[in-house]
């Protein structure tokens, strides 16, 4: 059955959902049911990513880079560090299936760099896939993976590792030369063996254009609604992301602003005494084993 399971209601338990596979994809795509792709970089959000039943993809994504580490871009995350951060979203990943992003500088020496490097995010980073920016220039790495048995993800229009040689992060495909270009890298990278295709920052024409022209699903981010799925950055749609906001980037609850409001309060209680509360939020010793305590103390001279 290619039914997708209804979201559970409140008052019943979460239905389990089944280990989502490339078949899975393969069923949600053919149906038109849009695939649901969400970031995670680690135990807790990979649960939170794992707690709707109609999440489809996790990627661990190398926007880790700046969402969660601190660095100014993406260019600077080595791959030890996604391997650390994907090894912590397997363990809170329930159903949806995981990727991993290749890190800048971690496949395009060699063909054998790249198919060490992802057999590395396979077996220690413990992801099913992994993905890749570029276009027909990496169909050579892509087939390669595919052929070891590491499904690949491919990512064109805005390659975010690619900013400094484009002064910046801009929209791709606004010229019939780059769409044209986009369309001839989306099928070199299907023909090479992608199972789908990560679009980024392009015209949602050019966005449903490129869908229509493949056979696997694609995955938009910035890209109109004509893809076949979406994502977004968990920290973006959470709204506990405090750095620059995309166009594409939908605000779907405002944590930063619960966040840092509880942070406040606690920090008000510790300064006015009343955190802790001694009776519900502390410990208490027996009486008379507190009076023997003082006793010995004062044997000991401790205590007057
Ligand atoms: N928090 C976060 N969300 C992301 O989506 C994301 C990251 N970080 N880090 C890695 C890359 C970088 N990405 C970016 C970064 C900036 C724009 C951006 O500023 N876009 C302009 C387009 C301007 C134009 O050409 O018209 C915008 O205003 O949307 C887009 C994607 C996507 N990725
Ligand atoms: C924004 C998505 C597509 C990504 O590649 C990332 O999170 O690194
Ligand atoms: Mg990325």
């Amino acid at each position: 059955m290619s039914v997708r399971p209804q979201p559970p209601n409140a008052n019943q338990p979460p239905i389990p959902r089944k280990k989502v596979t490339l078949n899975t994809l393969n069923t949600l795509y053919k149906n038109k049911t849009p695939i649901s792709m969400v970031t995670a970089y680690d135990y807790p959000t990979a649960l939170a990513a794992s707690s709707s039943i109609l999440t489809d993809l996790i990627l661990v994504g190398d926007s880790l880079a700046q969402v969660c580490l601190g660095y100014p871009s993406t260019n600077e995350l080595t791959l030890d560090e996604v391997i650390h951060h994907a090894r912590a979203v397997a363990r809170g990943t329930t159903h949806p299936f995981t990727i991993a992003d290749m890190p800048f500088g971690s496949y395009h020496i060699s063909v054998e760099q790249a198919v060490t490097n992802a057999i590395r995010l396979v077996k220690e980073g413990r992801v099913e896939s992994v993905k890749l920016e570029g276009g027909a220039e990496v169909a050579p790495i892509v087939r390669k993976l595919v052929e070891v048995g590491i499904p690949v993800m491919s990512h064109i229009g805005l390659q975010p590792q690619k900013h400094i040689s484009l002064s910046g992060y801009k929209v791709q495909g606004k010229t019939v030369e780059s769409a044209r270009k986009l369309i001839e890298d989306a099928l070199t990278l299907q023909d090479a063996g992608a199972y789908s295709t990560l679009v980024e920052a392009v015209p949602k024409e050019l966005g449903a254009y490129v869908t229509e022209k493949l056979r696997i699903p694609t995955i938009g981010i910035g890209a109109g609604p004509g893809t076949s799925g979406q994502v977004l950055v968990i920290d973006d749609l959470l709204g506990s992301w405090s750095g620059h906001k995309a166009k594409f980037v939908r605000r779907f609850a405002n944590l930063k602003e619960v966040r840092d409001s509880g942070i406040h309060s606690y920090a008000e209680a510790v300064r006015d005494g009343s955190f802790p509360n001694p009776e519900s939020e502390s410990y208490t010793m027996d009486s008379e084993e507190w009076e023997r305590f003082l006793a010995s103390e004062r044997r000991e001279g401790r205590l007057s």
